[in-house]
């Protein structure tokens, strides 16, 4: 359903509203921001979407020329992420990236929208003038860039919700002296264990579970200042977006609204609430992913029985080492379920052949190693049965809206906080510990996928999927927060505020 009053045909391209959506450069980010940017395109918003220079490459080469050609009134453009120039098919350095956009990106983006303002007094009927920002919460010089062109700007935090709360108390882990941490041996001696008081929402929280940018004995530190800065420049932004419903995070949401005093909306699942538009929208099949997918899976995945196949798949940014993907596989062999294992290019840093010959003898027939798919796809799949997990947001958000069980195996960021709310407060997951051992492999993927406790977080993961669907249904909070979202933010400028 459009938003705006007239039918999206009839709108003139000059009367349109404009967003410029940019997103941090990185899949997990790219993915929400891009679901974001359909569901506004269908309302009627004409979009330009800014990639950077390197992902814009990787995408071309991954998906061909065809998923930056965009539409007459949904537009790519790409500006520099400000590290050296390389040909590289990788995730980037994140500390590197994130320091190197902060500092260097304002002034592309802001010469950016000086073109499009340019551009739209020359072909207005081409360009629509500027209406707003929709940034995400990681590039906060987006907020400058805003205030300088007038127009309002909406914050999507990528993450998880309750990720973001672990982050704002942050200054008063320090407070309390229980951060920087005195020395590295706190990192191995039993300190991550402190249980944590005084966090809403997070009681008998320990000290590892929350956002491990904390695990520094330097408050300089790269990642810790940086996401330190961007959580207090996210209160200068119009609104707060996040990608989850008020039935899963309803407390964490209050407690967030606690502590910023801008709008925070909940819109999501987003995919989930995109999946609604009609399959004929031109947009719909337009992916964002910067590796090529395997598609032979599914149909290999259509061979295997009803929620008989474990799902194994740890983004695109974790690292694994030699050592650690030999303790996966032969836990994976061990377990003798069916398994379908995603092992991105650049899982294994500098390792060519690292996955040992005899499990590849042991688990034929039964397993597929893939190196990246349509992760919705198939977590949706009917013979997924289980997901091992690193716990980025989206994987958890997806997991849930598939209605699928997860072992958590966090491996940075805020992923150690999901885990923890996955396993005791939404009760979709088992934790596996940091150092992967075959037996506890095994073990736990035996017991998602025939325990007793396996069955207990299949019935929950049912009632989330459940209740995720009822929050992007017409009458859904997710939808009306996403309305507000419209009307009351990114419209509050223009003339087509209802
Ligand atoms: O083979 C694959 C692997 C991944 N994906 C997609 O890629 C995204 C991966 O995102 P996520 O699961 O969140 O993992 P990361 O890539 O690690 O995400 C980063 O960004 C997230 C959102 O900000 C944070 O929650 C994480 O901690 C951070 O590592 C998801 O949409 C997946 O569906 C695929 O389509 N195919």
């Amino acid at each position: 359903m459009s938003l705006i009053e007239k039918p999206l045909t009839a709108i003139e391209t000059r009367e349109k509203p404009h967003a410029v959506c940019i997103p941090y450069p990185a899949q997990g980010h790219i993915n929400p921001m891009m679901q974001l940017a359909k569901l506004l395109h269908h309302s009627g918003f004409h979009i330009t979407f800014v990639h950077t220079e390197y992902n814009y490459d990787r995408l071309v080469k991954s998906q061909g020329s065809a998923c930056v050609a965009g539409l007459p009134d949904f537009r790519f453009e790409a500006i520099p992420d400000g590290l050296p120039s390389t040909n590289g098919d990788v995730t980037q350095d994140i500390p590197l990236l994130s320091s190197s956009t902060s500092k260097t990106c304002l002034k592309p983006f802001k010469e950016l929208l000086k073109r499009l303002q340019d551009k739209c007094k020359e072909l207005p009927d081409d360009v629509p003038p500027l209406s707003c920002i929709v940034s995400d919460a990681a590039m906060s010089f987006t907020i400058d860039a805003s205030e300088e062109f007038g127009v309002p700007i909406a914050l999507l935090w990528t993450a998880s919700a309750c990720g973001f709360l672990g982050y704002t108390h942050y200054p008063y882990l320090i407070d309390r002296g229980v951060i920087p941490l005195k020395d590295e041996s706190q990192l191995t001696n039993g300190y991550l264990d402190m249980s944590i008081d005084g966090i809403p929402c997070m009681e008998g929280i320990r000290l590892r579970d929350l956002p491990s940018f904390l695990r520094t004995t330097d408050l300089d530190d790269m990642m810790f200042s940086y996401i330190l800065h961007e959580i207090k420049q996210v209160s200068r932004g119009s609104a707060i977006i996040l990608n989850t419903f008020e039935a899963l995070d309803h407390d964490v949401l209050d407690s967030l609204s606690k502590i910023y005093q801008n709008v925070i909306l909940p819109v999501g699942p987003l995919h989930v609430s995109l999946n609604k538009i009609p399959k004929h929208y031109p947009l719909q099949s337009l992916s964002s992913n910067l590796w090529k997918d395997d598609t032979d899976c599914i149909p290999w995945l259509s061979s295997k029985a009803s929620k008989s196949v474990i799902y194994v798949n740890f983004g695109s940014i974790t690292t694994v080492s030699p050592k650690q993907i030999v303790e996966f596989a032969w836990g994976l062999a061990n377990s003798k379920h069916p398994f379908l294992w995603i092992i991105r290019p650049d899982l294994v840093a500098g390792e060519a052949s690292i996955i040992p010959q005899d499990f590849m003898d042991e688990t034929k027939g039964r397993g597929l190693l893939a190196g990246w798919c349509d992760q919705e796809l198939v977590l949706n799949h009917p013979s997924i049965g289980g997901f091992l997990t690193h716990c980025g947001w989206n994987s958890i958000i997806e997991s849930i809206s598939a209605g699928v069980p997860t072992v958590c195996w966090p491996f940075f960021a805020e992923q150690q906080t999901n885990c923890w709310f996955a396993c005791k407060k939404w009760c979709i997951g088992m934790e596996m510990h940091t150092d992967v051992k075959r037996d506890e492999v095994d073990k736990l993927l035996r017991e998602l996928m025939e325990g007793d406790k396996g069955e207990e977080l299949k019935r929950k993961a049912t009632n989330w999927k459940r209740l995720a669907e009822e929050a992007v249904s017409s009458t859904g909070l997710s939808t009306l927060n996403f309305r507000t979202l419209v009307n009351q933010v990114l419209l509050s400028k223009t003339k087509h505020i209802r």
